[in-house]
């Protein structure tokens, strides 16, 4: 170890953004200078997107023709349907979707656009164009490797839906109660962002090599895939899973505790009292729990709260945004395995605005590392090794 390093970076502040501020000390979270609370709550995915990519919220004209753009761009191609057809149906949805996402990277005449990859160089509307095509066809793919899945046929989108409704739609059929699409959409915006986290750090280093978006955004998910970040939402799910009836939950938390077990939708690199986004997420899982309304749902509810106050009595260690969702989602009727990708059709948002800040004023990202190996020796002739 060296004095002079600072592993996993932390603490490091690598660029400027202005995209999200996350304040640890008020546990406050910012999206363009909103409460991503408020945003949440009084606002919807279709405007946090806009917000995101435009740095306004949008008026309602602004709205309408952001509306109409995501809808014209709706519709995944034929050839990466028959692709997602003969997808081994036993792979994780992730790697299902980071394939899916880099067949259209090569499929799409403009993926090389406004990354300085084209003689045009920076090109912000080109740039954009992109990530709203990702945006929108995002949820297809997704929705297209549940079915493949289960069996099923895909669902074309539906344009007289929103973001949010069209996704249901494409996996089961029906646009759930509205209270249902609410939860979805809350936790889509609570997702969309949060400054230099692990795969949205990813997307940049990519980006700064002046690469595609499609690359930075296939890398994103690369990195959103583990559980010490966005795979957390599904281990959550397993947790509760394992630990079986509210009974359990108490006991199970102190002896994972003792064994130095890593608990799942615990913990944050940035907030060390609390992830602004979990009060949010828990009155929304509540909802789900309520519009239910069974047995096997009050039970998560129940256990939830008992990891949550142990786990804080014990460590001071809170929650971070993946454990109420991850049973919110399981509650809409979402396969655990799908619960990641549901993150990355949100993140897509965050990734694509700070590829397009990072290439807008670009440095190659590059740092420095200690070398800890062999000091420099003689090449020894193979037939003198011994
Ligand atoms: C949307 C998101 O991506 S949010 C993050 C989702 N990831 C998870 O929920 C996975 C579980 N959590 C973790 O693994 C970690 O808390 C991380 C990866 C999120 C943050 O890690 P770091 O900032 O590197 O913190 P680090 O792992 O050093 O933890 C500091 C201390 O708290 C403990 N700790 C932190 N999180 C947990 C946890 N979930 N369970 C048990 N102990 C924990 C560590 O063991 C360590 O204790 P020590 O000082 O006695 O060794
Ligand atoms: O910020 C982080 O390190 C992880 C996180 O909560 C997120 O990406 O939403």
């Amino acid at each position: 170890m060296s004095e002079d390093v600072k592993y996993g970076l932390a603490g490091v502040l690598a660029d400027d953004t202005a995209v999200s501020k996350v304040v640890p000390e008020t546990n406050s979270l910012t999206y363009r200078g909103y409460a991503v609370q408020d945003l949440a709550v009084n606002g919807s995915f279709e405007e946090t997107a806009y917000l995101i990519w435009n740095g306004e919220l949008p008026t309602t004209a602004q709205l309408e023709a952001f509306r109409e753009k995501e809808r014209s761009e709706r519709g995944i191609s034929n050839a990466t349907h028959d692709m997602i057809k003969r997808y081994n149906k036993n792979a994780h949805p992730m790697d299902m979707v980071r394939t899916s996402l880099s067949f259209a990277g090569q499929e799409d005449e403009q993926a090389n656009v406004g990354s300085g990859m084209t003689a045009e160089g920076f090109d912000r509307q080109g740039l954009y164009d992109l990530a709203v095509r990702m945006y929108a066809r995002l949820p297809e793919m997704v929705a297209a490797e549940f079915r493949h899945r289960e069996g099923k046929g895909p669902i074309d989108p539906d344009p007289s839906l929103t973001w949010s409704e069209n996704f249901f739609n494409m996996c089961f059929g029906e646009v759930p109660a509205p209270e249902v699409v609410k939860c979805f959409d809350v936790s889509m915006v609570l997702y969309a962002e949060h400054s230099f986290n692990a795969s949205t750090f990813a997307a940049r280093v990519i980006a700064s090599t002046t690469s595609d978006m499609y690359s930075a955004a296939v890398g994103g998910i690369g990195a959103l895939k583990g559980p010490l970040h966005g795979g957390a939402n599904e281990a959550v799910m397993h947790m509760l899973k394992e630990v079986g009836e509210p009974s359990n939950a108490k006991e199970w938390m102190l002896d994972a505790l003792a064994t130095k077990k890593k608990i799942m939708g615990f913990g944050h690199r940035v907030y060390r009292s609390g992830d602004s986004r979990v009060p949010t997420m828990t009155d929304y899982f509540k909802k789900m729990v309520e519009v239910t309304d069974t047995d096997e749902a009050k039970k998560y509810w129940e256990m939830s709260r008992i990891l949550d106050d142990t786990m804080v009595e014990a460590k001071g260690i809170y929650p971070n945004l993946d454990f109420p969702a991850g049973p919110a989602y399981y509650l809409m009727g979402f396969p655990i395995p799908m619960f990641t990708p549901l993150f990355v059709m949100s993140r897509i948002t965050g990734w694509t605005a700070h590829v397009i800040e990072q290439l807008e004023n670009n440095k190659l990202i590059r740092p420095l590392s200690a070398y800890t190996g062999e000091t420099q020796r003689e090449f020894v002739p193979i037939d003198q090794r011994g």
